[in-house]
C-alpha cells in the first residue's frame, strides 16, 4: 500500500516501516500543520513554533470527548481521553499516566499544559458548582514557572525542573484533587548564569514589582545585582515582567498560597539577590575574610533584615567554619574565595529549598482535601477516593560539549524512563504472546539494565562512587575518576575517553556521553552547613526557619550525610513505582528545528531525536512483533465475508479464522487462544480485502437493479407503441383518399394563384420602367440647356481676360511715362537748385561788396535803400523755391 499524499495518521499503517519512510510521513504531515501523528499507541507531537488555537479550542475538546481511540486524527486530547476512559472503565482500581518527553524546546509543558486543560475540562464541574480545583489545577503552571524557569539558549522558557502533576477523581470522574511532585531543579543556575541565558524568572518579574515592593525589599534594576548581571540578557522579547508579576500573584492567590506567605516568598527572594552582592575582602587576620567595603555591608544588612536574622551571625556563617574534634570546638575562618563559596552555596539552598517547599504541592493538596472534604461532606462520598491520572514532563536525554551533574541525573532519567517504556512496549508485548500461548522467538531489544546497574547499583555504581567521595574531605574529582576507571574497567558500558584524565563516558540508549567530572564532588553535597542551618533555622521569621527544619537527632553520622545524586535516585524509584503501578501512554514531542521557528523541518536532528526517544525502536518492534490483535469472533465478524465457505462448515472459530488467513494467502500470522495476533501491515491488507469485496459486492447489486428497472421501463415503453400503432392501423385507407382529394384541390388553387401573380407582376413591371423612362429624358433636356450656358459663360470669361491685360499694358505705359516726368522734374529741380546756389552765392557776394561799400560809404541813408532792395529780392526767390518744391512733392505723390 502506497502512502497517501499527505501522510498516514499511524505509522504503523506504513507498508515499510524505515527510517527515511517514518521521517517523510512525518514531515509531509507538519507540513500541513498536522503535528500529531500516532505510532500505535505512542503519540509524536511536532512543535509547530506557531499558535493553533484551532487545534485546542473548545469545540476540539468536544470532538475528542469520548470519541474512540484513532478515530480522530492524532491529537493530545485523544491520549488524555483514553486515560479518562480507561479510569473510568477500571472503575478506581487502576490509574493512568501520560509520559511526556522531548529534548529542551520541544514541546513537553505546552503538551502537559494542553493535557491538564482538557483533563479539567472532562472532570470540571459546573460553573455554577465553582470551579476552583481545576483553576488551582490550571494556576499552578504560572506559579511553577516563575520560580523554576528560566531562559535559555534552546527555549526561552525552559523549565529547570522535572514534574509529575497527579490529577484525581472520585468515582463520577470529577476532579477531587491534585498535587505536583518535582524533580532536581537546577541549583547552580541561582548563582551562576551564562550569557546570553537568564536566571529564574521570578527574580526579573520581583525587581519589576510595583514602587513600594521595590522600597520595602531595597531593589533596584536587575543589572545591578552580581547573580543577574553575569549575563548581559535583563529582558525578554515580548514579555512584560511587571505585568508576569502580578499574573503569578493572582495566581498564587487562585492555588491558596495566603497573602502572608507570598510576602515571605518575595522576601526570601529579595534577600538572595542582596546575599549575592556580599563581596569579600580579606580580613585582618591570615586566611579570613570581611565584607569588602560599604555597599557589601548594606546587602549584608538586607540580607539579615529580609530573612529577618542576626546580622553579626549571618557574617559568621559566611565567613567562619565550626569544626569539631574530638578534643575541642575550632573556629576557623574562610578566606575571601572560600567565603564566596559558602555565600553561593547558602544562596543555592535558600532557593532550592523554597522550590522544594513544594508550595504549590502543599498547597495545593491542603486546598483541595479541604475542598473535597466540603464537597464530600455535602454529597456525601469518600474522600480518600485514589483515582488519579498522572502527567509527567521531564528532561529529555542530553548530550552536549560538555556535560556535568545535570546532564548525568538527567540521562539518569531518561534510562530508567527508557526501562520503564521498553518494559511496556517489549515485555508486556511478550508476556501477551505468552498467554496466548503463540509460537514466538524473542524479539531483540536492546535492554538497558546495565546501564541502570551502572548508575545506580548499591553498592558499586556511580552514585554509590560519588557518595563515597563526597564522603572523604581528601577526594578531588581525579581521585573519584581514578576510581571510576578501576571499578569499571571492562564494563561495556563503561568508556575512558583517550584524550582525558578525568571525563568518563557513559554508552547510553540513546548514544555515548562524555561526562566532566570537575564539578560532581561540589555539585552532589547536599548538606546544610551546619552554621547556615543554625542561623536560619533561628530567623524569626516562621517561614524562613520553615525552610529550615531541625535535623532529627538520633541520626548516626554516616546515615546524616545525604547527597543530591541518592536523594534524586530515591525520587526516581518513587517515581517509577508510582509509574508502574498505572498504565502508561507515551507522547514524544520532537523539536524540528533549533532555530525556535515554524515551518522549517530538520531531518537529521529530528531522526536523531525520534532514535533517543525510543520511536524507532517501537516502530522496530511493531514490524518485528504482532502489532495487531483481534479477539476470533471480533476477526470473524469484520473478515468473514472474505471467506464464506469457512463459516458455513461446522469449524470452531479459531479454525475460522485461520481458513480466513490462509483463503487470503497471508503467512506469519499467530492464532492464540483467545486472539488472532497480525503482522506489520496485515491488517491494512484485508481491510483492503475487504474494501474490495464489499466493492464489488455493491458493484453487482447496483448492475442487477439498474438491469431491473431499466427492462421494466422498456416493457412499458413497448406496449405502449404497439397499442398506438394498432389504433392508427384501422381507419388509415379514407385517411388516404381525403389526403390526395387535398392534395389535388390543393395544386389546382396553387397554379391558378401562381400564373396570376405572374400576370400582375408583369403589368406593373411595366408601368415603372416607363416611369422611369420618362424621368430619364427629361434629365437629359435639362443636361443640353446646361452645356450652353457653359459655353457662353466660358466666352465672357475670355473676354474679360483680354480686357484686363489691355489694362494692365496701359496702366504699365503710364507708370513709364510718370517715371520720365519725375526724372524730367527732378533735373529742372537740380537746376533750379543749383540757381538758388548760385542767387545765395551772388547775394553772398553782394553783401559782402555791400558790407565793403558800408564800411567804406559814410552816409546812413543810402545804405538802408540798398538792404531793402536785396531783402525784397531774396523774398522773392524764397518764394520761387516754395513754389517749386510744393510742385515737386505733387509729381511725387501723383
Ligand atoms: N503545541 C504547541 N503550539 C504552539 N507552540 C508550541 C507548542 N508546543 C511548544 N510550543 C512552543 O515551543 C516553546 C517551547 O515549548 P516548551 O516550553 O513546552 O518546551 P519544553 O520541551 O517544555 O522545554 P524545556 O525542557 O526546556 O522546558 C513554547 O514556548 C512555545 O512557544
Amino acid at each position: 500500500m502506497e502512502a497517501p499524499a499527505g501522510g498516514v495518521d499511524d505509522m504503523t499503517k506504513l507498508s515499510y516501516l524505515h527510517e527515511p519512510g517514518v521521517l517523510e510521513n512525518l514531515k509531509s504531515r507538519y507540513e500541513l500543520n498536522e503535528i500529531y501523528t500516532y505510532t500505535g499507541n505512542i503519540l509524536i507531537a511536532i512543535n509547530p513554533f506557531q499558535r493553533l488555537p484551532h487545534i485546542y479550542d473548545g469545540h476540539m475538546m468536544q470532538q475528542y470527548k469520548g470519541a474512540p481511540f484513532g478515530e480522530l486524527s492524532p491529537h493530545v486530547f485523544a491520549v488524555a481521553d483514553v486515560a479518562y476512559r480507561n479510569r473510568a472503565m477500571v472503575n478506581e482500581g487502576k490509574s493512568n499516566s501520560i509520559l511526556v518527553s522531548g529534548e529542551s524546546g520541544a514541546g513537553k509543558t505546552e503538551t502537559t499544559k494542553m493535557l491538564m486543560r482538557y483533563l479539567a475540562y472532562l472532570g470540571g464541574r459546573a460553573a455554577t458548582e465553582g470551579r476552583t480545583v481545576e483553576q488551582q489545577v490550571l494556576e499552578s503552571n504560572p506559579v511553577l514557572e516563575a520560580f523554576g524557569n528560566a531562559k535559555t539558549v534552546r527555549n526561552n522558557n525552559s523549565s529547570r525542573f522535572g514534574k509529575f502533576v497527579e490529577i484525581q477523581f472520585d468515582k463520577h470522574g470529577r476532579i477531587s484533587g491534585a498535587a505536583i511532585r518535582t524533580y532536581l531543579l537546577e541549583r547552580s543556575r541561582v548563582c551562576q548564569v551564562n550569557d546570553p541565558e537568564r536566571n529564574y524568572h521570578c527574580f526579573y518579574l520581583l525587581c519589576a514589582a510595583p514602587q513600594e515592593e521595590i522600597e520595602k525589599y531595597k531593589l533596584d534594576h536587575p543589572k545591578t545585582f552580581h547573580y543577574l548581571n553575569q549575563s548581559k540578557c535583563f529582558e525578554l522579547v515580548g514579555v512584560s515582567d511587571a505585568h508576569d508579576y502580578l499574573a503569578t500573584r493572582r495566581a498564587m492567590d487562585i492555588v491558596g498560597i495566603s497573602a502572608k506567605e507570598q510576602e515571605a516568598i518575595f522576601r526570601v527572594v529579595a534577600a538572595i539577590l542582596h546575599l549575592g552582592n556580599i563581596v569579600f575582602t580579606k580580613g585582618k587576620e591570615v586566611d579570613s575574610s570581611v565584607p569588602k567595603d560599604e555597599k557589601a555591608k548594606f546587602h549584608l544588612k538586607t540580607t539579615a533584615e529580609l530573612l529577618m536574622c542576626d546580622a553579626v551571625a549571618l557574617e559568621d556563617a559566611l565567613c567562619k567554619r565550626v569544626m569539631i574534634t574530638p578534643e575541642e570546638v575550632i573556629k576557623r575562618s574562610l578566606d575571601p574565595q572560600s567565603a564566596a563559596i559558602s555565600r553561593d552555596g547558602l544562596a543555592k539552598t535558600i532557593y532550592s529549598r523554597l522550590f522544594d517547599w513544594n508550595f504549590v504541592m502543599l498547597h495545593l493538596c491542603m486546598n483541595l482535601y479541604r475542598l473535597v472534604d466540603k464537597i464530600n461532606n455535602s454529597i456525601g462520598q469518600d474522600p480518600t477516593s485514589k483515582c488519579l491520572i498522572g502527567v509527567l514532563d521531564i528532561y529529555g536525554f542530553e548530550s552536549f560539549k560538555t556535560n556535568s551533574f545535570e546532564q548525568f541525573c538527567i540521562n539518569f532519567t531518561n534510562e530508567k524512563l527508557q526501562q520503564h517504556f521498553n518494559q511496556h512496549v517489549f515485555k508486556m508485548e511478550q508476556e501477551e504472546y505468552t498467554k496466548e500461548q503463540i509460537n514466538w522467538s524473542y524479539i531483540e531489544f536492546v535492554d538497558n539494565q546495565d546501564v541502570l546497574d551502572l548508575i545506580e547499583k548499591k553498592p558499586g555504581g556511580i552514585i554509590a562512587l560519588l557518595d563515597e567521595a563526597c564522603m572523604f574531605p581528601k577526594s578531588t574529582h581525579e581521585t573519584f575518576s581514578n576510581k571510576l576507571y578501576q571499578t569499571f574497567k571492562s564494563h561495556k558500558r563503561f568508556i575512558k575517553p583517550k584524550l582525558s584524565r578525568t571525563d568518563f563516558t557513559i554508552s547510553h540508549y540513546a548514544g555515548e556521553v562524555q561526562y566532566q567530572s570537575d564539578q560532581f564532588l561540589d555539585k552532589n553535597k547536599d548538606y546544610v552547613v551546619a552554621e547556615h542551618q543554625e542561623l536560619l533555622g533561628a530567623s524569626k521569621c516562621q517561614f524562613v526557619a520553615g525552610l529550615f527544619p531541625p535535623p532529627p537527632e538520633e541520626t548516626s553520622k554516616s546515615s546524616k550525610f545525604s547527597s543530591i545524586g541518592s536523594r534524586f535516585k530515591l525520587q526516581l524509584q518513587s517515581l517509577m513505582e508510582t509509574l508502574n503501578s498505572t498504565e502508561p501512554h507515551y507522547i514524544r514531542c520532537v523539536k524540528p528545528n533549533n532555530l525556535l521557528k515554524p515551518a522549517i523541518f530538520e531531518n537529521v536532528n529530528i531522526m536523531q531525536q525520534l532514535r533517543c526517544g525510543g520511536v524507532l525502536e517501537a516502530i522496530r518492534i511493531s514490524c518485528a512483533g504482532y502489532p495487531t490483535r483481534r479477539a476470533f469472533f471480533e476477526f470473524i465478524n469484520r473478515f468473514g465475508l472474505l471467506a464464506p465457505e469457512a463459516l458455513e462448515g461446522n469449524y470452531d472459530e479459531k479454525v475460522a479464522c485461520q481458513r480466513i488467513m490462509e483463503k487470503k494467502g497471508l503467512k506469519g500470522f499467530q492464532i492464540g487462544k483467545t486472539k488472532v495476533f497480525l503482522r506489520a501491515g496485515q491488517m491494512a491488507e484485508l481491510d483492503a480485502r475487504r474494501a474490495e469485496v464489499l466493492n464489488n459486492a455493491a458493484k453487482i447489486i447496483q448492475r442487477r437493479v439498474l438491469t431491473h428497472v431499466t427492462r421494466k421501463r422498456f416493457i412499458a415503453l413497448r406496449k405502449a407503441v404497439i397499442s398506438i400503432q394498432a389504433l392508427c392501423r384501422g381507419d388509415s385507407f379514407s385517411i388516404f383518399m381525403q389526403a390526395r382529394w387535398r392534395c389535388h384541390r390543393a395544386a389546382s388553387y396553387y397554379k391558378r394563384l401562381k400564373r396570376g401573380a405572374i400576370v400582375s407582376q408583369t403589368r406593373w413591371r411595366g408601368r415603372v420602367a416607363r416611369k422611369e423612362l420618362r424621368k430619364l429624358k427629361m434629365e437629359a433636356r435639362e443636361t443640353g440647356a446646361l452645356k450652353e450656358a457653359k459655353n457662353k459663360l466660358e466666352k465672357q470669361v475670355e473676354e474679360l481676360t483680354w480686357r484686363l491685360q489691355l489694362e494692365k499694358r496701359m496702366r504699365t505705359d503710364l507708370e513709364e511715362a510718370k517715371v520720365q516726368e519725375t526724372a524730367k522734374f527732378q533735373s529742372s529741380l537740380e537746376e533750379l537748385q543749383k540757381k538758388l546756389e548760385e542767387a545765395n552765392a551772388a547775394i553772398a557776394k553782394e553783401k559782402e561788396v555791400a558790407k565793403q561799400a558800408i564800411e567804406e560809404a559814410p552816409p546812413v541813408v543810402q545804405e538802408t535803400q540798398v538792404i531793402v532792395q536785396d531783402t525784397e529780392k531774396i523774398d522773392s526767390l524764397n518764394a520761387e523755391v516754395d513754389n517749386l518744391k510744393v510742385s515737386i512733392e505733387h509729381v511725387v505723390v501723383q
